[in-house]
């Protein structure tokens, strides 16, 4: 896990959008794997977990979630639909996994198709994992459940093939007789699949015909998972580093602005966008810094609102300050001043010449730069030589290591390695980590030369975009 924070002490504060940040920034990779009945899910999720054979991963069935049958429904069992969202306890189901997400154990319950009861069999401890993978036929239809899923995937079987693999698990497997399959099928199976679980076809990111046969697909999802956990190993040998929740939202930024086509106008919009982003993430990590250190980052502040009513609500902070390494840091800087208004900004000029040779030219910090938390603006972390001699100056005048976090929007792993090693107590706050650096040491895949294309002073000669009043 990447990112640490006490959530119960935000939960004080009024500030919903930083606490969903810090919620997201805890949770573990989610697969969601639904589908009809006996399409095949479970071998799907068999053979994921089998490729996963190196990571700790954990299967959550839907099933175990069923509710009890009282002891008149008992009696009647063949008027009861199972396969309707509300035979599920999904309140139950989506504590379990926010628990997981979250990285606590949690006793899931052990559900047994004879008795059609939950609590016949002791429940099952399930220790937090890597991945986390959650099987069941309606798990997309609760939105709640859904959003959980960081990987949706539907396994989409013909009906024939469904019905028959039904008919032969249910006799086989739970001692049912024909009829009674043939029965259940046609009143609710059939029904229910084409009301709540086709329907909810349409959220998923990977539709895998033939279930279990369809080797393609299972390599596909399961190296997907693995780029993932790739991010997860560098952040669990440093956990000072942490690399931003990943949605589609950011990866679509980062596309636009790593594509060598965008224009001047695109990728500065973009870049500050996410800067923006990891600005907010930032900031909320000085203010849970300061407050572990003891110094209470904000102070509670009354206001008389225009119904003549007292709110009480909180002051910001006001010891932290922004240090930009000219020129690529200096983009950083509105961004930083949109999250925290008025924040003081030191820069500081680091030539560079290749891997290494570079050479402190010009520092302006502010004086009292000791007592404050820093925010070190750089948007790539390549080698790490420059990060170095910004952090070492910082901690020169001053600065305890343990207050410094270096914000920016990508990282090479081999600087974050040289970062982390020299200075094992400072912060990295990223929003993607790279593959790695070039023969030209630049950072690979990478956004090309940052401050060039941010300021305008790249080759391309595009016309300024009119600024049009409102
Ligand atoms: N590709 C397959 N080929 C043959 N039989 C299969 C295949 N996939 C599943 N089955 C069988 O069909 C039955 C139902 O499959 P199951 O995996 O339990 O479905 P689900 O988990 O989606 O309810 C099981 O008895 C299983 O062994
Ligand atoms: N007591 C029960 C509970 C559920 N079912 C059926 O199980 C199906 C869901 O499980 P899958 O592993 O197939 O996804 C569903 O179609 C229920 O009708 C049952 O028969 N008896
Ligand atoms: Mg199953």
């Amino acid at each position: 896990m990447c990112f640490v924070g006490s959530t119960t002490y935000w939960s004080k504060a009024v500030y919903t959008f930083e606490v969903q940040f810090i919620e997201l920034r805890l949770s573990r990779p989610a697969l969601g794997v639904a589908g009809g009945a006996a399409s095949g899910k479970t071998p799907v999720c068999d053979l994921i977990i089998e490729q996963l054979h190196d990571q700790r991963v954990v299967l959550v069935n839907q099933d175990s979630f069923y509710y009890n049958l009282t002891a008149e429904e008992l009696t009647k069992v063949h008027e009861y639909n199972f396969d309707h969202p509300d035979a599920f306890n999904t309140e139950q189901l989506l504590r379990a996994m926010e628990k997981l997400k979250h990285g606590q154990a949690v006793d899931i319950p052990k559900y047994d198709f004879k008795s059609y009861k939950n609590d016949v069999f002791p429940a099952r401890r399930v220790n937090p994992s890597d991945v986390i993978i959650l099987e069941g036929i309606l798990i997309f239809h609760d939105p709640r459940v859904r959003d959980l899923m960081s990987m949706k995937i539907f396994v989409d079987t013909d009906a024939d093939v469904r019905l028959a693999r039904r008919i032969r698990r249910d006799t086989v497997q739970k001692g049912r007789d024909i009829n009674t399959v043939l029965d259940q099928y046609s009143k609710f199976v059939k029904p229910a699949f084409d009301d709540f679980i086709l329907p909810t076809k349409k959220y998923a990111d990977v539709i895998i015909p033939r279930g279990g046969d369809n080797h393609v697909a299972i390599d596909l999802i399961v190296q997907h998972i693995r780029t993932k956990l790739g991010q997860h190993d560098l952040c669990k040998i440093y956990p000072n580093l942490y690399v931003i929740h990943s949605t589609f939202q950011i990866r679509g930024m980062h596309t636009l602005i790593r594509d060598s086509q965008t224009t001047k106008h695109d990728f500065v919009f973009y870049a500050d966008r996410l800067i923006r982003l990891v600005g907010i993430c930032c900031r909320d990590m000085a203010l849970v810094v300061e407050h572990g250190l003891g110094h209470l980052p904000f102070t509670e502040k009354q206001v008389i609102t225009p119904t003549d009513s007292v709110y009480t609500g909180v002051d910001f902070c006001k010891r932290l300050c922004g240090v930009s390494v000219i020129r690529s840091g200096e983009s950083m800087e509105n961004a930083l001043r949109a999250c925290c208004k008025g924040i003081k900004i030191g820069k500081i000029l680091i030539h560079r010449e290749g891997d290494n040779g570079q050479e402190l030219i010009y520092e302006k910090l502010p004086n009292d730069i000791s007592d404050r938390h820093v925010l070190l603006l750089d948007p790539i972390l390549g080698t790490g030589n420059s990060a170095v001699q910004a952090i070492s100056l910082l901690i020169k005048k001053g600065v305890p290591e343990s207050n410094i976090i270096f914000l920016n929007l990508i990282s090479a792993p081999q600087g974050v390695h040289v970062v982390c090693k020299r200075f094992p107590r400072i912060k990295i706050v990223t929003s993607e980590i790279e593959v790695g650096l070039n023969k030209d040491f630049r950072v690979i895949p990478g956004m090309g030369e940052f401050g060039d294309r941010y300021f305008g002073t790249d080759d391309d000669d595009q016309p300024p975009v009119p600024v049009v009043p409102h």
